[in-house]
């Protein structure tokens, strides 16, 4: 696991889109193509119209990159909770990329449909070989959820490959998320977390005894490299060293 601490949230978002832009070099040059899966929320939002902005957008061959979600809230795409259109918005439609190159989750359909919907998309899209990201893209919540792997919900110890739907109990809402067993099939994972109110969640998940119940990030343990980008201030609660 690699630590990228830096003094600003501008500067972390550069160090991960510098590291986006290598790992998509480095897995097209090896097989054709890069495999994302996007993170959702706002943070990444910076990040992405960062990639999209002029001076990256010519450093990735975008029409050999393949977008996926890590998660989805179960609204429609239009909705402003939508992660599908955060991406969108920022990242897809400003590159122009193809839609045969994005899958998004069908939110059209009940979540247990969806997901089951989402699990076959990803299995028809890499075939016989295991489904593997070249590179999952992660978010922090400040109660340590990561996708929307929350905490005390049954799709923690769920052992599939693919995705589930999860009932967010108190808000009565369902997400759409990817299960850890595929997150940590990727080659690489990415944690992009910045600003202090992370910073207890980033000391639980690093630092503290593994509960996953409580801090289900802890789940993330990819056989590929794992890379955590903080600010400063999203690090600040983790041992000195
Ligand atoms: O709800 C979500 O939250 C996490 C964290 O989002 P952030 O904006 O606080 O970084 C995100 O990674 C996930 O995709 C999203 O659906």
């Amino acid at each position: 696991m690699e630590l990228h601490i830096t003094p600003t949230a501008e500067q972390v978002l550069t160090d991960l889109a510098d590291y986006f832009v290598a790992q998509a070099g480095r897995a097209i040059a090896a097989r054709g193509r890069f495999v994302v899966a996007l993170s959702g929320g706002n943070s990444p939002r910076k990040l992405y119209k960062l990639l999209a902005s002029p001076a990256y957008r010519e450093k990735v061959a975008w029409p050999q990159v393949f977008f996926f979600f890590g998660d989805e809230r179960n609204v429609p795409a239009t909705d402003a909770e939508s992660n599908y259109r955060m991406a969108n918005e920022a990242l897809l439609e400003p590159l122009g990329i193809a839609a045969a190159q994005v899958f998004a989750v069908h939110t059209t359909l009940p979540p247990a449909a969806a997901a089951a919907a989402y699990t076959r998309t990803i299995q028809g899209f890499f075939g016989a070989e295991e489904a593997c990201f070249d590179l999952a893209l992660l978010g922090l919540g400040d109660n340590s959820h990561t996708a929307s792997l929350f905490p005390h919900t049954p799709v923690l110890h769920d052992a599939s490959v693919g995705a589930r739907e999860v009932l967010l109990a108190d808000k009565n809402v369902f997400r759409i998320t990817l299960t850890a067993p595929l997150l940590n099939q990727a080659r690489a994972v990415a944690f992009l977390v910045y600003g202090e109110d992370k910073a207890a969640a980033v000391r639980h998940v690093l630092h503290d005894a593994r509960d996953v119940d409580e801090f289900p990030a802890q789940l993330i343990a990819p056989t590929g490299e794992t890379h955590w980008f903080l600010d400063q201030a999203a690090a600040s609660l983790l041992p000195k060293h």
